[in-house]
């Protein structure tokens, strides 16, 4: 509907580009470029401060670094330091010097001006942010590397959702993006991963873009005031999505990357423009630290009943932890990321990320109403030119179009992001087979057996079509791309977890039902909610339940409010036959998975695995 040239951003990134180095030119650089003199007008604090490099890092985007050309000198000798709380714990820490300006923990109102001045998004009806991420719409996991040195060699779970970088390669590109951002305003945002303090990591997050600067405001926790002057980071995340890998040199896969070096405690990103790289990179750093304190890292989302009941809803994407975790008789704490210590459960951040694509009012209107707000980013939403009305239902941007807002724009939310333990779990799964009941009780047993798995599906095109094959995907911990240790280690913090505060586990199927994707329908939101309500309430408890011939879980029978008929998804199917002939194929699928696990967990969780007919 809306091309690039419509609404002017037709050439942003081109100009961008040319305007950069125009401003970034040695001649220029000794003068207030436009940008900074119209920064300096509106922010009382802007400090001018001798650079503390002395000399710059040569690399192979800019060989003449280091060298005394005259145009070094000149280089070197301001920096502009933007912004009313700068930390006395400069970015010379992380090695970055010769930045042109540095804008400290700007607030929305002053990134929505830098945003805008740089064509990086447009502001929309309602006031929300909108951008866009180019080719990247969403993570990009086969892109991302985890240094291999003494410590983390026997540490990491090796393999296909932990790939291998050497600590050279990697400290090779970090130099790389230290030197692309020479002579380049950059964006600081100081702030924590994790509402607990005794949980959390000071993070800096370093970024080329302002929007990105706002996202990762958005959702990350922001420190109290008083805090920043001090801010002194344990770990530093630097986005350059304009710079891209030279994979011959750099020892990536492509042009894109994502860099995590746990003895540096840095993370790099480059060639994407997704931000929710950046959310979660401070996720994987916190799933490599917390279970050596025996806390429980987890991919879900919490909220909280009237008795101050927790409810944990793990889920890979797409399956509903945002969706179903604002309700509106549940206060919420978060939607994607959250530790369990001894003392409860918390957020790791402070705000959400949530899925724009037809967004329906009525079914997510908590969700609804943070698209009409001053400070939400929303990425690859398409939105009328003249009108600037959003249309939420057109992908042509993007199927995973997002949304990012701090959690106070949920109204119920508890910003303190802390709770006490869960009472339930709930295992989300969006299962395109249509062979999973939409709810199912699980014994601590099948709670592992599913904890490890991770099954969800994943439909084969954004289309709806018949005869597409939707494809199973395992994600063990419903989390694989996040999760550094070997899956077991977190799998027994969650046991011995579950069995200490005797907390009921369920599966929720929020997938298809009456069929496959493409024939069945998707699992009305209204059902899981009402299904979810008596789960959490404790009624479902009280009602009859089967066991479920393939998997072997309880199945309750009849549920009141809830169409008795959806229950038994056998009976959803108009062909019995084909219903059969499918769920021997996905309980198959759960049989060749698990044989990874197999040597690594005890009997009791084997004999809770689903067996072949
Ligand atoms: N029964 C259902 N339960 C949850 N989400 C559903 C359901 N039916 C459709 N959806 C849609 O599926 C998507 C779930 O995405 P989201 O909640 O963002 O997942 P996650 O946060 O786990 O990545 C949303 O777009 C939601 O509108
Ligand atoms: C942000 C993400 O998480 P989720 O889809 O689980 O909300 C993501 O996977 O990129
Ligand atoms: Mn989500």
């Amino acid at each position: 509907m809306l091309s690039r040239r419509e609404i002017g951003w037709s050439n942003a990134s081109r100009r961008r580009v040319s305007h950069r180095n125009r401003r970034d030119s040695p001649q220029d650089s000794t003068k207030s470029p436009v940008a900074c003199v119209r920064a300096e007008a509106y922010f009382p604090r802007v400090t001018q401060q001798k650079s503390t490099a002395r000399v710059s890092i040569p690399s192979a985007a800019n060989p003449r670094a280091g060298s005394s050309s005259r145009a070094d000198t000149s280089r070197r000798s301001t920096l502009r330091q933007i912004g009313t709380h700068i930390s006395r714990h400069g970015l010379d820490l992380q090695g970055i010097r010769n930045v042109s300006a540095a804008y400290w923990n700007l607030g929305a109102p002053a990134l929505y001006e830098e945003a805008i001045r740089r064509q990086e998004g447009v502001v929309a009806e309602g006031g929300p942010l909108v951008v866009k991420t180019g080719q990247h719409t969403g993570r990009s996991a086969s892109d991302k590397f985890t240094v291999k040195d003494e410590t983390t060699a026997d540490n990491v779970w090796w393999g296909k959702s932990n790939a291998a970088i050497a600590p050279e390669k990697a400290a090779a590109l970090r130099e790389k993006v230290r030197a692309y951002l020479q002579n380049k305003e950059v964006f600081v945002q100081d702030l924590y991963g994790g509402a607990d303090a005794a949980n959390r990591v000071k993070v800096r997050v370093v970024t080329e873009y302002a929007w990105h600067s706002l996202f990762i405001r958005n959702l990350l926790v922001r420190p109290a005031t008083e805090d920043l002057a001090d801010f002194q980071p344990e770990f530093t995340i630097i986005d350059c999505p304009n710079l891209l890998a030279d994979p011959a040199a750099d020892g990536t896969r492509s042009e894109t990357f994502i860099v995590v070096d746990f003895a540096a405690k840095t993370i790099v990103i480059g060639g994407t423009s997704y931000a929710g790289e950046m959310k979660k990179s401070v996720f994987t750093i916190l799933n490599y630290l917390l279970p050596v304190k025996g806390v429980m890292p987890m991919h879900c989302s919490i909220n909280v009943g009237k008795d101050g009941d927790s409810a944990i809803f793990f889920g890979l994407s797409g399956t509903g932890k945002t969706t179903l975790s604002a309700d509106p008789e549940r206060p919420l704490i978060g939607d994607d990321e959250h530790g369990w210590s001894d003392d409860g459960v918390f957020n790791i951040e402070g705000g959400c990320y949530a899925k724009m694509i037809r967004l329906s009012e009525t079914a997510e209107p908590e969700i609804f109403s943070t698209t009409k707000r001053f400070g939400t980013v929303l990425e690859n939403v398409v939105i009328d030119p003249e009108t600037r009305k959003l249309d939420l239902d057109d992908a042509t941007l993007a199927e995973n179009s997002r949304g990012a807002y701090p959690l106070d724009f949920i109204a119920n939310a508890l910003t303190t992001g802390v709770a006490g333990h869960p009472k339930n779990i709930i295992m989300l799964t969006a299962d395109a087979f249509g062979v999973l009941p939409p709810i199912s009780r699980l014994s601590p047993e099948e709670a592992m057996y599913h904890f490890l798995s991770g099954y969800t599906a994943k439909v084969a095109g954004t289309e709806k079509g018949l005869g597409k094959e939707p494809q199973a995907t395992f994600s063990t911990c419903f989390g694989a791309p996040f999760m550094p240790r070997h899956p077991t280690v977190y799998g027994n913090i969650l046991k011995d977890k579950i069995a200490k505060h005797g907390v009921s586990c369920w599966l929720v199927n929020t997938g298809w039902t009456g069929g496959v994707f493409g024939v069945g329908q998707r699992m009305p939101i209204k059902v899981t909610r009402a299904l979810l309500r008596a789960a959490l309430d404790g009624s479902l408890n009280q009602v009859q339940f089967r066991k479920d011939p393939n998997f072997g879980f309880d199945v309750p029978v009849a549920v009141p409010g809830v169409p008795t008929e959806i229950l038994d998804p056998r009976q959803t199917w108009a062909d019995k036959a084909a219903y059969d002939a499918k769920a021997k194929h996905l309980v198959q699928l759960f049989i060749d998975n698990f044989a990874q696990f197999e040597a690594h967990v005890d009997d009791a969780i084997k004999s809770a695995a689903p067996k072949a007919a």
